[in-house]
């Protein structure tokens, strides 16, 4: 017998990839499992299955930067104290932080395919009663127009989200004077995307202008993260997704001299919406 939930929940992370460099991604998870039916005529109580999931994700790959250590110019060293990650293409990346943020893997590449492999693999080490097989799907929301993935960490927020170098991939709805803006809502997406979304406190002094880093600490430990500035964007608060909707708004109705508003996602299905007047 096969039972199956669909978008049981999500994973949102920050991927290094080789190619673009640090990609905010939002993940649904499918879940399938293969075993026998108990007394009662089920094989795992659905009410149970979320939480089953839930738990394991959130304890591990959720919220955190997902490293394929066998890149072609990654460098990986961890220590119980914290792991540090230096990139050199497709341009130079630096990251510390608690061993927490972070997990890697010994692959030169990371697809959601081969992460629903592993996942999979690693969970049947310790299946829950009666099952004997389990398949997760990882796949990205279907988004008709423009999403953009970003990379961004919360210093003050007391779950995940204050590791530096987590991410979501996201829809962006533009209004203006009432009406759906679906070319700006494409040129704001392809200008956000793969960016590193940072709150102007939290920049140090970096030697060479065309650097950016950021350091903070918070509740999990030290945090420390390096990147081009032109892979950034700045922020003059906390990069919540309610700061992020106002300075867009704010942005795109200086520019454009309308009445905006932009309804700004955080990964799949939540996020804030504000308006601004020019
Ligand atoms: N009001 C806000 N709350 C939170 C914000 C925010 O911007 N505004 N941001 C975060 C984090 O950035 C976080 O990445 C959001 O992740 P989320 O999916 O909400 O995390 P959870 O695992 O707690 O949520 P699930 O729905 O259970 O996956 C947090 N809060």
């Amino acid at each position: 017998m096969t039972l199956f939930v669909n978008r049981l929940t999500h994973i949102d992370a920050s991927l290094w990839c080789p190619q673009r460099g640090l990609t905010g991604v939002s993940w649904q998870v499918d879940v399938e499992l293969d075993g026998d039916l108990g007394e009662d005529g089920m094989l795992f109580d659905f009410g149970e299955v979320k939480p089953w999931l839930k738990r394991y994700l959130d304890a591990g790959v959720d919220h955190t930067l997902l490293v394929p250590t066998q890149a072609s110019g990654v460098t990986f060293e961890s220590s119980e104290q914290d792991v540090y990650l230096r990139a050199t293409a497709p341009y130079d990346f630096e990251m510390r932080a608690p061993p927490e943020a972070v997990t890697a893997f010994p692959w030169s590449t990371i697809t959601p395919k081969r992460l629903a492999e592993h996942l999979s693999l690693e969970l049947m080490r310790s299946p829950p009663a009666r099952v004997n097989a389990i398949r997760l799907a990882l796949h990205e929301e279907v988004i008709e127009g423009p999403a953009y993935g970003y990379s961004h960490g919360l210093k003050r927020h007391a779950g995940n989200c204050q590791r530096i170098a987590h991410g979501h991939r996201s829809r962006l709805h533009i209004w203006q004077n009432g009406v759906r803006a679906p070319l700006l809502e494409s040129e704001w997406a392809a200008w956000l995307a793969d960016r590193y979304l940072v709150d102007s406190a939290d920049i140090i002094d970096e030697e060479n202008p065309d650097q950016l880093a950021s350091r903070y600490h918070a509740q999990q430990g030290e945090f420390f993260i390096r990147l081009p500035r032109q892979r950034s964007a700045v922020l003059a608060a906390p990069t919540t997704v309610e700061n992020i909707a106002a300075w867009l708004a704010r942005l795109i109705a200086e520019r454009t001299g309308q009445l905006t508003r932009v309804q700004a996602f955080e990964g799949i299905d939540k996020g804030a919406i504000a308006e601004v007047k020019p």
